[in-house]
């Protein structure tokens, strides 16, 4: 955040919200409105609107250089060289006849580790039909997989499909022994060599037992099976995570068997984003993209923690916008249109399932950041503005100690970071929250509830700048 100029300066970053934010979808769906009102032929039938819509020229060439699941070839890939040699190496040993070790690969996310597995397999795999060797990539993202007996079964399905066969037990209904030899059986029967690519493994939590979670138990059935001969094919094992402390959540009993190599991966910084984003220029048609637009979209995604699919992202939302508006170029102004809509939303899938007490907790703290030079909250000052709040609303009101715990919880979200701190012996310890979104962006979000937006924001201003003036 501190290397490189706020992008939003002179852009109004100090909380003088001045647009009404009409939906969920920020300002850009006003601006397209308003635009459309102002060129709308009401005697135009569908079929001329379609017609005209169809002959206008887009601005965006190839969207799926802008799509991030698209896996893009290895010259478009910038800034990963010592993790795709790692990986590289460490993998390569699936051309012979040898077990490549099981990989842990971990660090933020949009940090690349999907990204250098699936290239490194798609390499290997080019290799191995030249060589007359069976590869399989069997790939699955654990987000959605509530129980082990369901990751089973998508593990199967995922082996099924590469190899081009049928699963041949139902999804519902027997017991995950059956499923787990049906993947076996499919892994076998069609494969001398599968690296089994686990994303996002931690989500893979499950019901049972949280002292064992279902993600251990994965790995440790599936390193044993390679051991003990339930799979003839070398297999290898990527898990994949955001969180650095998941290996520490893996039981003894899966830890022995599993035992990866661990690839760390690091953010990006606003340099390394721009190179990522320039090798995927040609998304746009010649000429269409002013000069600012990638080192701003850059610069918005490193201020979290350099995340190259934010980056992609706001790229593509900007395109979108512009071509929606019927602009002949990307400009500055649809970057940050783009940012607005793209923070906007992601609060609010957050804040959307939050309880009232929490948005309280919340808005309080942001209130306070927004008003701060750095953007931090004091989690003592904070509270003094959560307890105005809920007076001013007339809600329950938690101690200090437990609004506290809420704000911590919030990290889990990645909406704040926090760190104990201590401003001499005169102010005692406190917290000290961080926002990883705007401060301005989650309280517009917050407002949407009727309740918080009973209270003017103006007051709360007020109150916030009182507070931070007595903080000593
Ligand atoms: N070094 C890079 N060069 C080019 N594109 C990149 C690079 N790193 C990431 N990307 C792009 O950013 C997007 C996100 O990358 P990827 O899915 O690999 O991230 P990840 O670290 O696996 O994140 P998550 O943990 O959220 O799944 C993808 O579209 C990918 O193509």
């Amino acid at each position: 955040m501190d290397d490189f100029e706020d992008p939003r300066d002179g852009a109004g970053t100090s909380g003088e919200d001045t647009t009404e934010q009409p939906s969920e979808f920020g300002a850009s769906e006003q601006a397209s409105s308003s635009n459309e009102s102002s060129t709308v032929d009401e005697s135009q039938s569908i079929e001329d609107m379609l017609l005209e819509f169809d002959q206008q020229e887009g601005l965006i060439r190839d969207r799926s250089l802008l799509d991030p699941n698209h896996i893009v070839e290895e010259d478009r890939i910038v800034g990963r060289d010592r993790q795709l040699q790692e990986v590289t190496k460490m993998l390569r040993v699936a051309l012979g006849d040898n077990r490549p070790p099981n990989l842990f690969l971990y660090g933020p996310s949009g940090t690349g580790k999907s990204l250098i597995t699936k290239a490194v397999c798609k390499n290997i795999s080019k290799i191995c039909e030249t060589r007359d060797i069976r590869f399989g990539t069997i790939e699955v993202n654990c987000q959605d997989l509530d129980t082990l007996g369901v990751a089973v079964y998508e593990l199967a399905s995922r082996a099924a499909d590469e190899a081009d066969v049928a699963v041949e037990v139902p999804k519902h209904g027997v017991a995950t022994k059956e499923k787990w030899d049906e993947l076996y059986r499919i892994v076998n029967e069609n494969f001398d060599s599968a690296v089994f690519v686990l994303d996002e493994l931690d989500m893979l939590v499950g019901r049972r037992d949280k002292q064992d979670p279902a993600f251990s138990r994965l790995l440790y059935q599936l390193s044993r099976a390679g051991a003990n001969n339930d799979l003839t094919a070398h297999i290898s094992v990527v898990a994949i995570s955001n969180d650095t402390k998941m290996m520490e959540s893996v039981g003894s009993r899966a830890l022995s068997s599993f035992t990866p190599e661990d690839v760390h991966f690091d953010d990006y910084d606003a340099n390394q984003l721009q190179s990522i984003l320039r090798r995927r220029q040609d998304a746009f048609y010649e000429g269409v993209l002013d000069e600012d637009v990638i080192p701003l979209a850059a610069a918005f995604a490193a201020q979290t923690h350099g995340d190259a699919r934010k980056a992609i992202d706001l790229m593509r939302v900007a395109g979108e916008l512009a071509e929606r508006e019927g602009d002949e170029s990307v400009r500055e102004e649809h970057v940050r249109e783009a940012q607005d809509k793209v923070e906007k939303n992601r609060v609010l899938e957050v804040v959307r399932g939050i309880s009232t007490q929490k948005k309280l907790c919340l808005y309080a703290t942001a209130a306070v950041a927004s008003e701060t030079d750095d953007e931090s909250a004091r989690s003592t000052t904070g509270y003094r503005v959560y307890q105005f709040l809920t007076d001013a609303i007339e809600a329950d009101q938690y101690h200090q100690e437990t609004y506290v715990n809420k704000m911590k919880e919030m990290t889990t979200y990645s909406l704040v970071d926090f760190e104990r701190r201590s401003h001499g012996p005169s102010s005692g310890m406190f917290l000290e929250f961080q926002f990883g979104e705007r401060p301005e962006t989650i309280l517009e979000t917050l407002r949407e509830d009727s309740r918080i937006d009973m209270v003017s924001p103006d007051e709360v201003s007020s109150v916030v700048k009182a507070q931070v003036r007595n903080e000593t």
